[in-house]
Parts: structure tokens; C-alpha cells; sequence
């Protein structure tokens, strides 16, 4: 008789299992101390249990894209990470950090302490009012191409196509790199 294989996984055990998918997340402060802002985002998302944060980016200083005129330069970088969280929930901690950061949501595109969104979850598409994926202006904004790229030169934002091929076609002459700012510890 055959001793049973202790490595074995039972069926229940292996359907609970959730996939682990990788997450892009975008952020962009204008208002307060914009660089404090973005290393709290960052050290928020690593103390976020079932999120581990794969590689940061440099930090840019980028010129303002739609709102009012005066709007102030912003700060933006992007984060990969790799988590079993799903979607919804990838969206609640991404919100619960902006307002722990003081976001008050008024205008449109207007300045913000801190905006994190999510640029893509893995492949998983979802079209709803709350959210929507890939984000769907993620693909003509050189402030989150130009950042990824850097990291990930192989990141592509599905239905939309490779990261570098897509920057090929956005203006990114207002994005900066600030080699003098981290938001490494
Ligand atoms: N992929 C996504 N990431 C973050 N928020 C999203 C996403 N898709 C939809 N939303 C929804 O968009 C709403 C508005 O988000 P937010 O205030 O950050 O928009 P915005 O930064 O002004 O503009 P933009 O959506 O162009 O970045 C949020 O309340 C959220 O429910
Ligand atoms: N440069 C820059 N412009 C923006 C940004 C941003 O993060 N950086 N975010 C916006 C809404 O999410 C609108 N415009």
C-alpha cells in the first residue's frame, strides 16, 4: 500500500484558493505636501495584508492634464504589486488611503492631496460606475505611462496594448523625472 503524499492539497482547499494577480496602481498628488503624500500611499499599500508591493518608481513632477488652469504641478508614480484581493476590495483600500490623506472629493480633475487609482488587476475587466477596468484613461496619460515604463517596460494595459508602444503615441514632454525625490524608506 501506498503512504498518502503529505504534500497533497484536498479538493476544498484547492477551490478556495484565490489566484494572485498583479496590480498597477497610479498616484498623483497636487495639494498639501505632495511627496509626504505619495510616501504615505506607499507605505500604506505595503501594510496592506495580501498586497505586496513588487517595485516603486521614480517620482515625477508632472504638468497638470484637464482641470482649472492654476492647477498645480503634480507628483505621480506608480506601484506594482501582486495580491489575491479582489477588484472591489483593491478599490475600498486604494479610497480608505486617499482619505486618510485628507482627499475631499469635489471637482473633476481638480487638485487633490492624493489619488490612487487602479490602472489594471491583472487581465479582469469591469465596466461599473464605481469602477472600471482598465482604467480607462490610463492608456493617453503620459503621468502613468512614463512612470510604469521605467518598471516595467513589458506592462500592457489589455485591450489597449504594450506600455512602451503606447507611450510612443502620448505627449509626455510636461513629465519629469525627480531624481532628487524617493519614496523608497
Ligand atoms: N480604475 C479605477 N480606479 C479608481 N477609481 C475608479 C476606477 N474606475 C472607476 N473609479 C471611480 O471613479 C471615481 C472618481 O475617482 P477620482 O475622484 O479618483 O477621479 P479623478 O481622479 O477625478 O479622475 P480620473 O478617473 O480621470 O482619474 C471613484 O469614486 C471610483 O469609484
Ligand atoms: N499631471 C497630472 N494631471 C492629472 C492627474 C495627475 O495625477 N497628474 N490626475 C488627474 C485625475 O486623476 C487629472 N490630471
Amino acid at each position: 500500500m501506498t503512504s498518502p503524499n503529505p504534500y497533497a492539497i484536498d479538493a476544498d482547499t484547492l477551490s478556495g484558493m484565490k489566484p494572485i494577480r498583479q496590480v498597477v496602481f497610479a498616484l498623483g498628488s497636487n495639494l498639501g505636501d505632495p511627496l509626504s503624500n505619495l510616501q504615505g500611499a506607499v507605505s500604506s499599500l505595503r501594510d496592506t495584508p495580501d498586497v505586496i508591493v513588487v517595485d516603486v518608481s521614480s517620482v515625477y513632477e508632472t504638468e497638470a492634464v484637464g482641470g482649472p488652469e492654476d492647477s498645480p504641478t503634480f507628483l505621480n508614480a506608480v506601484v506594482l504589486a501582486e495580491t489575491t484581493l479582489d477588484e472591489f476590495t483593491l478599490l475600498e483600500r486604494a479610497q480608505a488611503i486617499e482619505d486618510a490623506y485628507g482627499r475631499v472629493r469635489t471637482e473633476r480633475w481638480g487638485p487633490r492631496t492624493l489619488d490612487v487609482d487602479l490602472v489594471v488587476v491583472g487581465k479582469v475587466e469591469v465596466d461599473k460606475p464605481t469602477l472600471k477596468l482598465p482604467h480607462p484613461r490610463a492608456h493617453e496619460r503620459a503621468f502613468v505611462l512614463v512612470p510604469w515604463a521605467e518598471i516595467e517596460p513589458a506592462g500592457e494595459i489589455p485591450g489597449h496594448g504594450l506600455v512602451v508602444d503606447l507611450l510612443d503615441a502620448v505627449d509626455s514632454s510636461g513629465v519629469r523625472r525627480r531624481d532628487d525625490l524617493s519614496l523608497e524608506d
